[in-house]
């Protein structure tokens, strides 16, 4: 875990790009490691205030490499970044962030290991840590367990306290890497409605992952990234909404379902495993229902299949989306 105040320091480039409406703008962001990979390549990205914005990519693409230089903590070798419209320094006071594995003391409680976080955070003043303290801990919903020790907490109950001790302050814009990695279903299922809670109250979040399926229940914009390249960025809609939604129709008569739904003028008919499925297209899928009733199709199942984000990662890089876990 990193507290971005605590670790502050290494310039993000020179004259970072400005855009007041925006919590995150990254303009030609690169970063070459020595041996010669390059782990983040000329990425631009905006992100706007207010938004949860999902940082997606398979593991590898690039993801905590550019969130250690969002933050100062290494320095990219090309391009630049800002915070907030803000000078790094003034920025990160303002911006809480989730990075690495929280070390936490198992034999403390979740109270009193946030009192030590805040301690080794030269910027946070010593008189309003039990306000603060007692704030980030009911934000989380941990108020009933802050006398618990760490040690006999569950793993969702962990990882919101580490998601607390990045609240500790104030903050406009809060940075999560990987939040939900290693959570069984239960600590998943907290961690994703603590992120919405944060946002609804005016947080901005910006949140890496690997899990499609997160992001699109999670966030409100997304980008996607692949070995180090933004493949797409957007809203959620927008995303998808590049490619057609589809009807899929489970009937033994295949051959007829195909046929009037090409008279009906659906477009991409295809035919596969007992279910016919084409492009919806303007067509209310209650029409098409009636349709193919009246002609006497035998319709099992028909529904309406909207296009996910790993439909739009294979239809942009024309690969699956290949992730463990
Ligand atoms: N310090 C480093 N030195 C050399 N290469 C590195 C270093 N840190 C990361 N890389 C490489 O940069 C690439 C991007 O890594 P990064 O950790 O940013 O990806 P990621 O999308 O966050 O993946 P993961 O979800 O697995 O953490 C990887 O190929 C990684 O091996």
């Amino acid at each position: 875990m990193t507290t971005v105040a605590q670790e502050a320091g290494a310039p993000t480039g020179a004259a970072p790009p400005s855009d007041p409406g925006a919590a995150i703008v990254t303009s030609g962001l690169t970063k070459r490691f020595r041996g010669g990979q390059t782990a983040v390549d000329a990425l631009d990205l905006t992100v706007p205030r207010g938004s949860v914005y999902g940082f997606l990519g398979p593991n590898g693409s690039g993801k905590t490499t550019t969130i250690r230089m969002l933050l100062g903590l290494i320095t990219p070798t090309g391009g630049t970044c800002s915070l907030l419209g803000l000078p790094l320094a003034l920025a990160l006071p303002r911006v809480g962030a989730l990075v690495e594995g929280p070390a936490f003391y198992p034999y403390l409680t979740g109270e009193a290991n946030l009192r030590r976080f805040d301690a080794a955070d030269p910027t946070a003043s010593g008189a309003t840590v039990r306000r603060r303290v007692g704030e980030a801990l009911e934000r989380v919903g941990l108020t009933a367990a802050a006398g618990k020790r760490y040690r006999n907490y569950s793993l969702g109950m962990r990882q919101r306290l580490a998601i607390a001790a990045a609240l500790l302050g104030p903050r406009e814009l809060l940075i999560l890497d990987e939040p939900t990695n290693g959570l069984d279903p239960q600590g998943t299922r907290e961690v994703r409605a603590l992120v919405k809670e944060i946002a609804a109250g005016g947080t901005t979040v910006f949140v890496s992952s690997h899990l499609l399926a997160e992001v699109e229940q999670m966030c409100t914009h997304a980008a996607i990234m692949r070995t180090g390249r933004l493949v797409a960025d957007g809203t959620i809609a927008s995303l998808s909404g590049g490619l057609a939604t589809r009807v899929s129709v489970e009937t033994p008569d295949a051959a007829d379902a195909a046929r009037v739904l090409a008279a009906l003028g659906l477009a991409d008919v295809r035919s596969a495993a007992g279910a016919v499925t084409a492009e919806l297209g303007g067509h209310a899928p209650e029409r098409v229902n009636a349709a193919l009733v009246g002609e006497g199709v035998a319709v099992r199942g028909l529904a309406v299949v909207r296009p996910s984000l790993e439909d739009v990662f294979v239809g942009l890089t024309g690969e699956g989306f290949d992730v463990d876990g």
